[in-house]
């Protein structure tokens, strides 16, 4: 079985700035649920960004379903299939209401409104925030829009997920609700945290993003495969 997802070689830094990438490899199998953990500023958000290709030099290679990303149309494919949580969802939901976000992917991907309504409304159900849709989503708090964001990218169904601090700003209550979900989702995650006990509960294997590295941690090991 090849990995999902390969990063290969990667080499990255900010203008100006010391490397945050020193050669870093990282590999994932479908259904594989894995932690990154590191400190402040070690790089997690950008090690994401490489992957969605929001970043515009970088060297090294990202191998996705076995075929390496390199043109414009390989991209939008990944994007499709993958779906990155923001750490601050304000970034992702520019809609007049929670439900038109949530619409907006599977209608860019092309489903009937039908389709997508019924998808939109089965993850709002899931994430316990269908009273939210019809809310403008200035008006939400803080944990309220983390969710919301994360409906409007399960809705496009994503084979891999990105999930940059997902369990911030949410109560004990919708974080244990996420975590259910997320524990039970059959899909491949990598997730940034620093909340120890959320990642514990979903998460298999633990690396840690230091020296410009992702190195495996003791005492985990692979999960779903
Ligand atoms: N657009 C940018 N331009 C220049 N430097 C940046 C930019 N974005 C991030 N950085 C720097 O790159 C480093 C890595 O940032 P990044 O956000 O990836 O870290 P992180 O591990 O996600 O941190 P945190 O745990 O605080 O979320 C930091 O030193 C940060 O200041």
């Amino acid at each position: 079985m090849k990995p999902l997802l390969v990063v290969k070689d990667l080499i990255f830094a900010y203008p100006g700035k010391p490397p945050i990438f020193n050669g870093l490899n990282f590999e994932i199998y479908a259904k594989e649920k894995v932690c990154i953990i590191g400190k402040n500023g070690a790089g997690k958000t950008t090690f994401f960004y490489a992957i969605m290709g929001l970043l515009g030099q970088l060297q090294g290679e990202i191998i996705f379903e076995g075929k390496s990303i390199r043109t414009k149309e390989d991209l939008r494919y990944l994007r499709q299939k993958v779906g990155f949580l923001f750490q601050d969802p304000e970034d992702q939901l520019f809609c007049p209401t929670l439900l038109d976000d949530v619409l907006f992917g599977p209608l860019n991907m092309g489903l009937s409104r039908e389709e997508a309504t019924d998808r939109a409304w089965s993850v709002l159900k899931e994430l316990k925030i269908e009273d939210l849709a019809h809310n403008p989503p200035y008006t939400l708090s803080g944990g309220q829009k983390r969710l919301g964001a994360l409906a409007a990218i399960l809705a496009m169904d994503p084979q891999l997920l990105l999930l940059d601090e997902p369990s911030s700003g949410l109560d004990e209550e919708a974080a244990n609700n996420l975590s259910g979900i997320l524990t039970h989702l059959d899909k491949t995650i990598i997730m940034a945290s620093h909340d120890t006990d959320f990642a514990e509960e979903v998460t298999g294997p633990w690396y840690e993003l230091s020296s410009g590295n992702l190195r495996l941690l003791h005492g985990k090991t692979r999960v779903g495969i």
